[in-house]
């Protein structure tokens, strides 16, 4: 079946897929700078071991390791993945001059420079991360430590992150969404949760003091149900961060990622509840495998369900900021971009070219909805995003694969 046919297919439900395509390239979806050297980052010893409640598991050869590697691999990723692109960067990425190096809580708009460059040849965007995690100064609380020094350290790196990020969005002239995330909680039942969580709450206040322009950079508060090690408590659970981001809406949104929840809650649901109160949401789009496991994400059910919800809630159109967050060692990390990338791309256009059956549902035809609903599955939806592919100039499935592995051969096997 050739695209044409496929358009008049869907034309018959009411949907044009024209319309589709030409929306779709138009949203940002970013790409997490992580996802190429296990989460390591630059500016801490790279043997250093991930902390915070999350892991990479594999010794995939390739990783990046230096400035140089990973926006060598971006590059490659951008080439085979169409859309909107923009990139997500950690603090921990900083990128020094030679012989230099500050902690972060001295990190500066300049440490960022060669990001921005490396964003404006590809016409990128970036958001942006405060990095809680992996460093010595992790007690292993940061922004709810008791101790007064790690707490201090900790908001200064939150308030150097909110300069950074306003020199991000002004730099690049896009939105910087900046995601406040740490793994601080606690293996075993502690005996006061409250101390912690009011102690993080006046942490992120003084972060947020810091002055920036709430229309170009978006803090976000990302919550979490638990990590290894802190499985008994996490002081920014998901009642702290979205009570912070209700109370606080004039300075920042709630970030839900779909790896932070108990294993049968499902984050599309979560998509409209919000869109009910909050004007805009922010989103870490990832896999979890029974738990926060932070798999490749798949052209699966609920990626599926997650994207339908964006697209009709109206999140395209602003309200809805999009992110991946995975990272997988055991695989080639270009791949595993790639990958979750395109999915999701796939996941936005199949909700795009879902035909909106709100009337049958309020006329009470749940039959209706059943069966038309279950025959959308087997429409030609391959033949339209081989379109895509084709109108965005980058590889349709089965070509990019070999550009891949050609890379891995050319590239990658020579690192260490
Ligand atoms: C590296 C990211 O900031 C991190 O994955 C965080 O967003 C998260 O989801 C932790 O589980
Ligand atoms: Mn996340």
């Amino acid at each position: 079946m050739s695209y044409t046919e496929a358009k008049e297919k869907y034309a018959a439900l009411g949907v044009d897929t024209e319309a589709a395509l030409t929306k779709l390239k138009t949203v940002p979806l970013s790409l997490h700078c992580w996802q190429g050297d296990d989460v390591r980052g630059f500016d801490t010893d790279p043997t250093k071991p991930l902390t915070g409640g999350i892991q990479t598991t594999g010794s995939y050869p390739g990783r990046a390791r230096t400035p140089q590697e990973p926006m060598a691999d971006i590059e490659e990723v951008l080439k085979l993945c169409p859309g909107t692109k923009k990139l997500n960067l950690h603090a921990s990425y900083a990128i020094f001059a030679e012989g230099e190096w500050v902690d972060r809580d001295k990190l500066e708009p300049k440490h960022f420079a060669p990001w921005v460059d490396f964003c404006k040849k590809h016409g990128l965007g970036a958001d942006f991360n405060p990095t809680f995690f992996s460093h010595p100064k992790c007690d292993p609380l940061t922004l709810s430590s008791p101790n007064e020094e790690t707490r201090r350290f900790w908001i200064e790196h939150g308030r150097a992150c909110v300069r950074i990020s306003q020199y991000l969005a002004e730099a690049l002239g896009q939105v910087c969404t900046m995601n406040i995330w740490t793994g601080d909680g606690f293996k075993d039942i502690p005996t006061d949760r409250l101390g912690p969580r009011m102690r993080y709450k006046e942490s992120i206040d003084e972060i947020l003091s810091e002055p920036f322009d709430f229309t170009k950079v978006k803090p976000c508060v990302e919550s979490k149900v638990f990590g290894i090690g802190v499985e008994s408590y996490t002081v920014g659970s998901a009642e702290f961060a979205l009570s912070y981001a209700a109370m606080n809406r004039d300075k920042c949104i709630p970030l839900m990622d779909n790896g932070h929840y108990h294993p049968t809650e499902v984050v599309s649901d979560k998509i409209p509840a919000l869109l009910t109160f909050f004007p805009e949401i922010a989103l870490h789009i990832t896999r979890p495998v029974r738990w926060d496991s932070d798999h490749v994400v798949l052209f699966d059910d609920e990626t599926k369900e997650l994207c339908k919800e964006i697209v009709r809630c109206g999140g395209l159109d602003g309200r809805v900021y999009l992110a991946l967050d995975y990272f997988d060692a055991s695989v080639n990390r270009i791949a595993a971009w790639v990958t979750g990338f395109r999915n999701v791309q796939k996941a936005l256009l199949n909700a795009l070219l879902t035909p909106d059956m709100t009337a049958e549902q309020n006329a009470g035809n749940f039959t209706d909805l059943l069966v038309r609903q279950e025959e959308l599955k087997t429409m030609p939806f391959g033949e339209v995003w081989a379109e895509y592919c084709r109108r965005c100039g980058v590889p349709e499935d089965g070509a990019w694969l070999p550009l891949v592995w050609a890379y891995e051969k050319n590239i990658l096997e020579a690192r260490a």
